[in-house]
């Protein structure tokens, strides 16, 4: 048998290019994994596409959207984070207009970063056909591109020809999402999602492979609000002294911001408590990968 791929592909795009349109396109109604309430938190995984083989995770690009406002440097490092963290950035642009400031500012943030870029050029179906090779050149001129592929995302054209590529990209790797449970449970691989990205981005340091986060207990109390315990796993004790910072300072971030995360998601309050435990070499022991959710067969 083929060996599974996976991985997490940062959609990047000015507004209207059609970044929807193409999720919709590629995940169709499993984009539903996640409630409505979900569309509206920052760094949002927009779908999962899970073949026989592979695991495409699609997230979005915070810090991107509205670049007047997200200039800050704040903003920018969450963005530069998510990109260097990823295994394949897309970036989408609408093939029928020019090259325009929210392009320029994306492309600068792009030369920034090692992960490959795929250069996505959609509605090739309002062009000339002429007229996408000039378009190629423009924007060749402005960086390097690992791929460069024009699709419809509308009309369906080329799809195929993109997934293909994305995997010959993507390297042996988990499935992250399980195939069929994620219409029953799938807030809680989310909730996870969310601690961990908030501990990545927070640490900044060389911990990042090595942060696993398990939701251990989800419950509802009477007050409505939900009860989340998770554990933040790493491998070494010098880590777990990072994660935790001084007097529980970093612990204490990471909480404040995926709770609020989480209860966008969730849409009710969270009271959430964290945990930072060491499982020395977690990444290699397939019971504990199960135990987090990832299932032994897929792995
Ligand atoms: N002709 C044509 N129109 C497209 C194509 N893809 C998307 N559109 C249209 O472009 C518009 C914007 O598409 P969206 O998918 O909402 O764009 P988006 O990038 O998700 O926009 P934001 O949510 O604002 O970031 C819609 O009217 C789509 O129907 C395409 O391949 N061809």
């Amino acid at each position: 048998m083929n060996e599974f791929k996976s991985g997490f592909i940062s959609i990047i795009g000015r507004p209207n290019v059609g970044k929807s349109t193409f999720m919709n396109k590629v995940i169709g109604h499993k984009v539903a994994i996640m409630s409505d309430k979900a569309q509206t938190t920052r760094n949002k995984v927009q779908g999962v596409l899970t073949t026989d083989d592979a695991q495409m995770i699609f997230i979005d690009t915070p810090g991107i959207h509205k670049p007047k406002h997200a200039l800050g440097d704040y903003m920018m490092k969450i963005a530069k984070n998510t990109l260097k963290e990823v295994d394949l950035i897309m970036f989408m642009v609408n093939v029928d207009e020019s090259i325009g400031k929210g392009d320029e500012y994306i492309i600068e943030l792009l030369k920034q970063t090692k992960t490959p870029v795929f250069l996505v050029l959609n509605k090739i179906d309002l062009i000339h056909p002429d007229q996408l090779l000039v378009e190629i050149e423009k924007y060749q001129k402005t960086m390097e591109f690992a791929e460069i592929v024009p699709i419809s995302a509308l009309e369906g054209l080329n799809i195929e020809t993109l997934l293909t590529q994305f995997k010959r990209y993507l390297e042996e790797g988990p499935m992250y999402y399980p195939k069929d449970q994620i219409s029953d449970h799938p807030e809680q691989f989310v909730v996870a999602e969310l601690i961990r990205e908030k501990a990545l981005h927070l640490t900044n340091q060389e911990i990042p492979h090595a942060i696993g986060v398990n939701v251990d207990k989800m419950t509802k109390a009477e007050n409505e609000k939900v009860h989340v315990e998770a554990t933040i796993y790493v491998e070494r004790d010098s880590q777990k002294g990072i994660v935790i910072g001084k007097g529980g300072k970093m612990l204490k971030e990471i909480g404040k911001r995926a709770r609020r995360d989480i209860e966008m998601l969730l849409g009710s309050k969270v009271y959430l408590d964290l945990w930072v435990k060491v499982q020395k070499d977690w990444r290699n022991k397939p019971n504990f990968i199960k135990q987090m959710g990832y299932r032994e067969d897929e792995y």
